[in-house]
């Protein structure tokens, strides 16, 4: 029997540096599809690259039994019709899920022809039911029969998907990553069309993956943008820097109890559990080895300013409850005065301001009306932050 294949879409950090490694290491070899030619020439050419683990010793893990296509061009199709390829994975940003939709279709379309079987899709990334939208964009470039096709034997499964990965070389003259010793991977497994064979290591599957998303989206994702935010509110470059400053800890630990309070009566968490696990994110984030800096955390901030993501959606579980969010929406308040160079949303987001005022632009973004209390505490908010 060949080897078996996974084809991962994102040659970046979470992909070099989490979901390429614990593939390999489950004995796949994994193709990499990526846009970025110099990364893909740089995969081929020296077939293997260094994760560096900081943790208490810091380890290194070489990982080979990988290669690279480029993902626009047909090469990356033949990999779909490829039998010993069974998973597809991405990590290229949720934004770009659009992007990669048309191509995946035509892999799907080249699959169906070639008679090479069933095939599990998995979309790793940091947003609720990633995979989910992903189907619906590749959906609409099928046509009704392979509709029908994709619909008996392509599984779509979401999953949340936490381990932190800071860039360790922007320009990437290397393809070695830096991660933490920290990883979860868990998969909706009733999405999935077959069982996954090889098994991966370190992939959870659950039938109660919305708790689960929740959980990490609404903790370690919630912790990191408001103490992004308000580190940039306040000129620090790493979100370690930010997490050393009392008044923004205290807040980033009081966004998290609020947003645990609603998560337990959610999802009906242990709360002794889950007080320890907001305690390991703040050890986490906080970590100076990670040297992760708030510009990286905050990136995209209308991404992460949206209803169901990791700001307005624990405010919003809160609410719901009736429970305290005072921090939760300091941390809104925030989110609205990034303005980082080179970031299109942030100068997106400070453009709308100028033209509209904050208070119109809050309660497009929020939902939240003008005049209404959710409203009023983030213009209030607001309004300390930009003294400071
Ligand atoms: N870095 C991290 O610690 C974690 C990231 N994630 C998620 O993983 C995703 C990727 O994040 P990073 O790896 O940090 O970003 P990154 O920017 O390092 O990597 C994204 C990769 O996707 C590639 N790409 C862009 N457009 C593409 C296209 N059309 N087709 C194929 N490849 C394309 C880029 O060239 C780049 O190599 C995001 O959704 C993020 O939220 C999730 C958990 C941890
Ligand atoms: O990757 P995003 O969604 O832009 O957000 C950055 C976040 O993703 C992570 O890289 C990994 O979960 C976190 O470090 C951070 O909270």
């Amino acid at each position: 029997m060949s080897e078996p294949k996974a084809l991962h879409f994102g040659a970046g950090n979470i992909g070099r540096g989490f979901i390429g490694p614990l593939l390999v290491e489950s004995g796949y070899h994994v193709v990499f599809a990526d846009v970025d030619s110099d990364t893909i020439d740089k995969l081929n050419e020296a077939g293997h690259y260094t994760v560096h683990i900081i943790g208490d010793e810091c380890q290194r893990q070489l990982i080979s039994s990988i290669s690279g296509v480029l993902s626009h061009n047909d090469d990356v199709l033949s990999v779909f019709s490829d039998p010993t390829v069974q998973l597809v994975t991405t990590a290229v940003g949720p934004n770009i899920l659009e992007k990669v939709a048309p191509t995946i279709a035509k892999g799907l379309q080249a699959r169906r022809q070639a008679g090479a079987g069933s095939l599990n899709i998995i979309a790793c990334e940091n947003m609720v039911g990633q995979t989910a939208q992903l189907a619906r964009y590749v959906f609409q470039y099928l046509t009704t029969e392979d509709k029908s096709w994709v619909d008996a034997h392509v599984g779509f499964a979401s999953c949340s998907v936490d381990c932190i990965v800071p860039p360790c070389d922007p320009d990437r003259k290397t393809l070695d990553v830096h991660v933490e010793d920290f990883q979860e991977w868990i998969v909706d497994e009733d999405a999935l069309r077959m069982a996954i064979d090889p098994k991966v290591k370190g992939m959870q599957l659950t039938q109660d993956l919305d708790a689960f998303v929740e959980r990490k989206l609404f903790t370690l994702n919630c912790a990191h943008a408001i103490a992004a935010y308000l580190g940039y509110v306040k000129r620090y470059r790493t979100v370690d820097q930010a997490t050393q400053d009392d008044q923004i800890r205290d807040i980033v630990r009081g966004a998290l109890n609020e947003c645990g309070a609603a998560l337990i009566m959610k999802h009906h968490f242990d709360r002794a559990a889950h007080m320890e696990y907001i305690e390991k994110i703040l050890r986490r984030i906080s970590d100076p080895s990670l040297g992760d800096s708030v510009v990286r955390v905050g990136r995209q901030p209308l991404r992460k300013l949206g209803k169901t993501d990791r700001l307005l959606g624990p405010a919003n579980l809160a609410r719901k409850y009736g429970l305290p969010d005072d921090n939760l929406m300091r941390g809104v308040a925030a989110a609205f005065l990034y303005n980082a160079e080179d970031d299109k949303e942030g100068t997106e987001l400070q453009d709308k301001v100028k033209r509209s005022g904050i208070a119109k632009v809050v309660e497009e973004i929020t939902g939240y009306l003008e005049g209404s209390e959710a409203h009023a505490k983030i213009i209030e908010a607001y309004r300390n932050l930009e003294q400071q």
